[in-house]
């Protein structure tokens, strides 16, 4: 097999964010600063990373980032009641709430008590749903950053088979709500499939989604398929085990480099979107 195209997620989220700066120019004239309100909930500290990058991601665009701290006892109660603040504050356009919260909170009943219009990460039930169906204004970040490195590449999904590895609500299932709208056939794979590599193999495009470094074996990826690995654990290492399958694969995601960095642009994106329709 020849070298596959590395698709360069530094490069989609450098035009993603040169046409962003335009639009964040154009608020400026209207007197408006598109705001991020990120919420973290205890220490961990790969979370804490994320929430950093994003915040620092922000600055470099002029976009107001207010980072929300909370202590790892916080109740549901207590959380619901920041997000509320956050939903009546009409300086703040989007709230992202770092997943996973510690496990006394009601993850559900706190990404659904963010207010529609603030969802900038597709988390609530509401949103969740509409972007189902096909017409979220902010589909989950991360599926977002699939399509779109995809769709920068023209690599076609009409028709194609894709296989999602993993079906979390905030990855896996949203992914594979796009793609199928996007009319591909869509294999959703999970923790209890039988032989996963059975189903891998037949894909024309796969998603890894799983959260286990280095999963998804070379021997498993069809001649030609198309990789995206979202995965992204400790040490920089992603779902796939990127030597094995860059070998068969016709283009592939590199971790880092990859969807992550995407990821970060199509947040900041939703963020600026929230800020235009606010005004
Ligand atoms: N780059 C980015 O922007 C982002 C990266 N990530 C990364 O993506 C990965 C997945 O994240 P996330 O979806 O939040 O993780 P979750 O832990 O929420 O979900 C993991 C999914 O993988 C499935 N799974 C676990 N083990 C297996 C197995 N042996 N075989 C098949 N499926 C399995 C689980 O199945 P089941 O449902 O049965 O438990 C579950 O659906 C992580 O590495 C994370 O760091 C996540 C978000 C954003
Ligand atoms: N509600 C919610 N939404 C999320 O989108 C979400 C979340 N919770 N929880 C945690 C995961 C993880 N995540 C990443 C985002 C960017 C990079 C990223 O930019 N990575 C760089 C490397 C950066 C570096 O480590 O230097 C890269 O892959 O090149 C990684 C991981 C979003 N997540």
């Amino acid at each position: 097999m020849a070298e596959p195209m590395i698709l360069d997620g530094n490069d989609v989220s450098k035009r993603i964010k040169d046409k962003l700066a335009l639009q964040v120019a154009a608020l400026e004239q209207k007197g408006v600063r598109p705001c991020l309100a990120t919420i973290l909930v205890g220490d961990d500290p790969a979370s804490a990373t994320y929430v950093r990058m994003k915040g620092n991601a922000c600055k470099r665009l002029g976009i107001e980032s207010k980072k929300i701290e909370l202590p790892k006892e916080t109740t549901t109660k207590e959380l619901l009641a920041v997000i509320r603040e956050l939903n009546n504050d009409s300086s703040v356009h989007g709230i992202l709430l770092q997943h996973p919260v510690p496990s006394q909170i009601d993850e559900r009943a706190a990404f659904d008590e963010i207010a529609i219009e603030k969802d900038v990460d597709g988390v609530t039930t509401l949103g969740f749903a509409q972007n189902a169906f096909g017409f979220a204004h902010y589909p989950s970040c991360t599926p977002a950053a699939i399509l779109a490195i995809l769709d920068h590449y023209q690599l076609p999904i009409e028709g194609k088979h894709a296989v999602v590895v993993g079906r979390s609500p905030i990855l896996g299932k949203p992914v594979s709500q796009m793609l199928l709208n996007r009319n591909a056939t869509v294999t959703i794979c999970h923790s209890r499939t039988e032989n996963v590599s059975d189903f891998v193999e037949k894909a024309d495009i796969v998603v890894a989604a799983v959260g286990k470094p280095n999963f998804i074996q070379g021997e498993w990826i069809k001649s030609g398929a198309v990789v995206l690995d979202a995965g992204y654990n400790k040490g920089n290492i992603g779902d796939c085990e990127y030597d094995g399958c860059a070998q068969r694969a016709s283009a592939i995601t590199p971790v880092p480099g990859g969807v992550g960095p995407v990821t970060i642009s199509m947040l900041l994106k939703h963020t600026v979107e929230a800020a235009e329709r606010s005004v």
